[in-house]
Formats: structure tokens, C-alpha cells, sequence
């Protein structure tokens, strides 16, 4: 595959492989650029960023809306790029290229309604005006486990905000993010307004941190690798969004309705095998209908089929890499040392394959390393709570705050749960909260700002007021 950085092809000419996660097979040689290519990249996009940010934002918003109708006119063809590198089953994939084209009609229409205001200024030969403008050229990382969506969720607002962007995607899935940079390049979005490098991530992270041309990083991904770019932010007080990693609780009350709670794990579980930043990692069910919900659970859980994502009626597709499936037999193996029960799953299909059944622990209790870390695998762990206060106190009892889940037909149950829980999103009676027009993100250290809706347009503008002495 050919990368180009401004229509240039790249420099480096060091080479990495992108493995199918399934097979290990080599599904493409890319170039692994370097700080060159960093620099490059930064130097295209700010010389773009002018002439981008000057287009009226219906010119701009038409562009996006090419780029949208390309991405779905490919959707077959990106998506068997996505599952060929990153494991998620076909049917997901083509999903994710509809959820990531999604952002762009978003922000397309947003683009429009971009708002200054005046305001009654203190003295009648005053008048105030605020002016949003774009804040600049950005730079955006993105990870392995949406290739297509987590990558227009940045570059969508940021493009209808008047920004250009370079973005660096995760090493283990380059071919994804390269279609989309062709798409755009197709629907006539100018060289530079948004650029692709693959490379070595310390490295261009660096060189984007410290470019004292970038004035916005946007990142998605692992907390301790959000927490060195804040940190990098600092010398040039960058403007930072991080979504980072999650623990997301799944509270099952007595009175809720088993089916739906049932269906809301396994929409909130085991999607992408697991790999989601807003995956449940903890379900919490009241103790009255324990035995009723770990049965239903069961039963729909030995229903899902693990394989090839090729396959038509696969659910669950292969973990990213054996460091994944490492830590997913660590936190089995520990829980079950420490007296949780095996209800189903436990394993791998077949020893060393990078399939992993979807498991479901009874019995946990909240120490162990299943409830305090994020699996990011397709792990279910259960353990048993008394009632609202209690199960309240446990859930918030993480730094992470980014997702968590209420199954109630109480709607008292689920205000008041909802409002105590200490995270960003909160599905009530839902398994799959996300949504382009609802801004995503989590508190703690689970991120800073939010993606999606109109307050994922304003984390690429700046805020300008004008007063004037008439
Ligand atoms: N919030 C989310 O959606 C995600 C959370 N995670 C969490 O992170 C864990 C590890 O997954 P990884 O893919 O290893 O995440 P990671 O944070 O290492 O990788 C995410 C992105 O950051 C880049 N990166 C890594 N080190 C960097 C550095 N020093 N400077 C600049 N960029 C750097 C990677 O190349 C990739 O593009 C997962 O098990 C999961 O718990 C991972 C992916 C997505
Ligand atoms: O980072 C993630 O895991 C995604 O944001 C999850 S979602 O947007 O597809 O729900």
C-alpha cells in the first residue's frame, strides 16, 4: 500500500507488517514513518489550515458530505479491511463504517450552525461580540479498536470547526485509516487538511507534542499513554481530549425486566469480542433475582458463536494480540483462585488460538483484578449487591468513570441511580448509549472533554469576543 504524506510518498524506509489478528497472516507491508514524516505531516496541515479555515462552512460542510457518501459507497470494502486487521466480525465492521460516516454528516450539518452572540456591553458606546473561530491545526491518535469511527470522530468536527488535522493511527490497524484518507482525498478535501502517518508512535507523538504548530491534541486510547500526552501538552499548553480506558458497572435491579438486562449484557459485552472503551466490565445483580438472571445469561451467552470474522453468523472474532488474551486468563484464573465460580466459557477455543469463549463469572467479589481493571475482553464477571445505596458506593468505586449501565423499571430507581453514578454515559435500560450527536466522554481519569454532539464541535474552537467603542 502506497502512503503519502502531501502527495508525497514517504521517506522512511523502514517497513512494518500488519498482522491478521486471527490468522497472523501478513495482510500488508506499510511504511513506518518516523520523525520526518511527523513534520511533514504538521507542515502540510498548517499550510492548509488557512485557505481550509476560510471556505464558508457550507463549502466545507459540502466536502464532508462527499467524504460521508464515499465512505459509504466503500462500506464493504473498508469494512473487509477492518476485520482483516483488527478481528471484529464483518457484519460490526460495515456497522462501524456506517457509525464512523455518521460523524461526518454530524458535524457536516453542525458546520452550519456555528454561532457567535453579541452582549449588552456596560456602556452605551460599547458593544460586545463573541466570535467562535477554529482553533487551529490538530493532532489526533487514535486506537486499534475502531480503525474507522474513532478517527472521523475527530477529524469530522474538527474539519467543520475550520481545523485541519493529522492523525497518527494505532500501528495494528493503518489500512483503515489510509481509506478514509483516500476518501477524502476523492471527495476533493485539499491535500492537508487532513494527513495520515503511520509510524513509530513515541516518536511522532513527541514531534506533534512538542510542534508549537499543533495547538490541539486528540487522543483515544490507554490512560497511561493519555497521561504522558498531557503531560507533553504542558510545555506548549496544548488544548487536550482524551477518551481513555473504562470499568463500566451493569447494574441489574430486582425489579428490572431479564430479558432486557440480559440482551444489554450482551450488547454492552460483547461487542468487538469485549474491546471497547465503554464495554460493561462489572455487573452488579440484586440479590433476589441472582440465580433467575445468571441463568438467562448463561443460556444467551452459550448462544453467541466465536470464529472467523468472515463467517456470517460470527459474534465474537479474535482478541487484537496474546497480550490481550495473557491478561483475560490472568483475571479468570485469579478470580476463580479466590472462590468465583465458572458459569460458563473460561478458555480459549482451542489452546493457544486467539479466540476466547465469552465467559461469565459468578460469585466475584470487588477486589478482585476482573472488577478493578479493565479486561477489554469478552469477560462477564457478576457479583451480588443488597440494594441501591450499596451497589451505588461500589460502582463509583473506581478512577475510572466513563461508561455504566442501569437495568430498572422503576424510573425513580433509575433517576436517582443515574444521577449518583459518577460517569459520563449512563445507558438506563440501553447496551449501546453511543451515538454522533451525544458528547461521549468519561470523568476521573477515565478522560477530558467529549466527542460527539455539539460539545465535541467546541473542543476545536476557540473562544474570541471582539469589543467595540462606537
Ligand atoms: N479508550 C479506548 O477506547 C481504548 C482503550 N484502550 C485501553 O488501552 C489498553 C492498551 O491498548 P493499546 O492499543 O496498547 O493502547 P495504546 O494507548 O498503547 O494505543 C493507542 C494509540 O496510542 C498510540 N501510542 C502508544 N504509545 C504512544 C506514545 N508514547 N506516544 C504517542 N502515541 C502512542 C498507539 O500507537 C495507538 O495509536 C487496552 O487494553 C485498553 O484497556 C485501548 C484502545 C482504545
Ligand atoms: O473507544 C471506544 O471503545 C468507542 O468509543 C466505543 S463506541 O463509541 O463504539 O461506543
Amino acid at each position: 500500500m502506497q502512503l503519502t504524506i502531501n502527495d508525497k510518498a514517504y521517506t522512511s524506509s523502514k517497513t512494518i507488517n500488519v498482522l491478521n489478528p486471527l490468522t497472523q497472516e501478513v495482510v500488508a507491508e506499510v511504511p513506518f514513518g518516523g520523525r520526518e514524516e511527523a513534520e511533514a505531516a504538521v507542515k502540510a496541515a498548517s499550510e492548509a489550515y488557512v485557505p481550509w479555515s476560510r471556505k464558508t462552512a457550507d463549502a466545507r460542510a459540502d466536502l464532508m458530505m462527499k467524504w460521508h457518501d464515499n465512505l459509504l459507497e466503500e462500506e464493504d470494502k473498508i469494512a473487509e479491511v477492518m476485520t482483516k486487521e483488527q478481528g471484529k466480525p464483518f457484519k460490526e465492521a460495515k456497522g462501524e463504517v456506517r457509525y464512523a460516516a455518521s460523524f461526518i454528516r454530524w458535524y457536516a450539518e453542525e458546520a452550519r450552525r456555528i454561532k457567535g452572540e453579541t452582549i449588552p456591553a456596560s456602556s452605551a458606546d460599547k458593544k460586545i461580540v463573541i466570535q467562535p473561530q477554529p482553533i487551529g491545526v490538530v493532532a489526533a491518535i487514535t486506537p486499534w479498536n475502531f480503525p474507522a469511527a474513532m478517527i472521523t470522530r475527530k477529524a469530522a468536527p474538527a474539519l467543520a470547526a475550520g481545523c485541519t488535522i493529522v492523525i497518527k493511527p494505532a500501528e495494528q490497524t493503518p489500512l483503515t485509516a489510509w481509506l478514509l484518507k483516500e476518501a477524502a482525498d476523492k471527495a476533493g478535501i485539499p491535500s492537508g487538511v487532513i494527513e495520515v502517518v503511520v509510524g513509530e508512535p513515541a516518536v511522532i507523538g513527541e514531534t506533534w507534542m512538542k510542534s508549537p504548530l499543533v495547538k490541539k491534541v486528540t487522543f483515544t486510547g490507554s490512560t497511561p499513554v493519555g497521561k504522558l500526552l498531557m503531560s507533553q501538552a504542558a510545555e506548549t499548553v496544548k488544548k487536550v481530549s482524551l477518551e481513555l480506558g473504562g470499568n463500566a458497572p451493569f447494574i441489574v435491579f430486582k425489579d428490572a425486566n431479564l430479558e432486557k438486562a440480559v440482551q444489554g449484557v450482551i450488547q454492552s459485552k460483547f461487542r468487538n469480542a469485549g474491546q471497547t472503551c465503554v464495554c460493561t466490565n462489572r455487573v452488579y445483580v440484586q440479590e433476589e433475582i441472582m440465580e433467575a438472571f445468571t441463568q438467562k445469561l448463561k443460556e444467551k451467552v452459550e448462544g453467541l458463536l466465536v470464529g472467523d470474522g468472515f463467517e456470517e453468523n460470527t459474534d465474537i472474532g479474535p482478541l487484537i494480540n496474546e497480550e490481550a488474551l495473557v491478561k483475560t486468563e490472568k483475571h479468570i484464573e485469579q478470580a476463580l483462585k479466590e472462590g468465583a465460580s465458572l458459569v460458563t466459557g473460561g478458555a480459549r477455543l482451542t489452546e493457544g488460538s486467539p479466540l476466547f469463549k465469552p465467559t461469565v463469572l459468578s460469585g466475584v467479589t470487588d477486589n478482585m483484578s476482573c472488577m478493578q481493571q479493565e479486561t477489554f475482553a469478552p469477560l462477564a464477571p457478576i457479583a451480588a449487591f443488597k440494594n441501591e445505596e450499596e451497589v451505588i458506593t461500589r460502582a463509583n468505586q473506581s478512577p475510572f468513570g466513563l461508561a455504566a449501565y442501569i437495568f430498572t423499571e422503576s424510573l425513580s430507581t433509575a433517576w436517582r441511580t443515574a444521577e449518583a453514578l459518577e460517569y459520563g454515559i449512563v445507558g438506563i435500560n440501553d447496551g449501546l448509549p453511543s451515538a454522533a450527536q451525544a458528547p461521549f466522554g468519561g470523568m476521573k481519569e477515565s478522560g477530558i472533554g467529549r466527542e460527539g454532539g455539539t460539545e465535541g464541535l467546541y473542543e476545536f474552537l476557540e473562544t474570541k469576543y471582539m469589543s467595540f467603542s462606537i
